[in-house]
């Protein structure tokens, strides 16, 4: 079994554990760096990316997220998630964690659509996926590494660049557990990567 920690910080975290422990994988709340230690997986979830950023400022995860991801460990950004793993934001804010190629746009369907559904086909799913956006942000820049997995009006709302994953729209709202699943892949490979390293 696989161990995936969800930042505790802010935003939509009990879903996100609720997802992970019904898909039968071990999944613990990230409050401290320290933590970082004990999972395989690390999700960052939607929210407010401003709070979160101040948040994970005031207790030391920058560096150690960073660490975590210079590792080689897997990260899913949801949403807000999505914003701070981006290398850049359009407009005049600085981007935080840089993590994946592409340049993000938050709230970038405007206010007139503060919350919608869609269907969308993601690239490696058969059927479609009902997705959940809120004061969703989408990626309007991709860098060559990156691999868009899912396009909504043309613009990029989930995509994937080695170890990480980003997806703008909430997958820990609806019973389709089929994004976390992709996550838990991505993971378990790394996982066995490491394995093979140690032997
Ligand atoms: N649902 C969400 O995570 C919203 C993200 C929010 N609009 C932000 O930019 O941080």
């Amino acid at each position: 079994m696989i161990t995936i920690g969800v930042l505790g910080l802010q935003g939509a975290v009990e879903e996100h554990l609720n997802q992970i422990k019904a898909a039968g994988e071990q999944a613990i709340i990230v409050k401290k760096p320290e933590q970082l230690r004990e999972i395989d997986g690390l999700i960052i979830p939607g929210g407010e990316s401003t709070t979160m950023r101040k948040l994970m400022d005031r207790y030391g995860f920058m560096e150690p997220v960073k660490t975590f991801f210079e590792g080689k460990k897997p990260i899913f950004g949801t949403c807000a998630g999505m914003v701070l793993a981006a290398n850049e934001l359009t407009g005049d804010e600085e981007a935080y964690l840089g993590l994946m190629d592409i340049s993000v746009k938050r709230n970038g369907f405007g206010r007139q659509r503060e919350s919608f559904e869609a269907d969308l086909s993601i690239k490696g799913m058969e059927d479609p996926y009902k997705a959940v956006f809120i004061r969703a942000p989408f990626a309007d820049e991709i860098g060559e590494g990156v691999e868009v997995l899912a396009v909504y009006e043309e613009n990029v709302v989930a995509a994937k660049q080695d170890h990480v994953l980003v997806s703008a729209f909430h997958p820990e709202l609806t019973g389709d557990d089929r994004f976390l699943q992709l996550f838990i892949e991505m993971v378990k490979t790394s996982v066995s990567k490491a394995e093979l390293k140690t032997c």
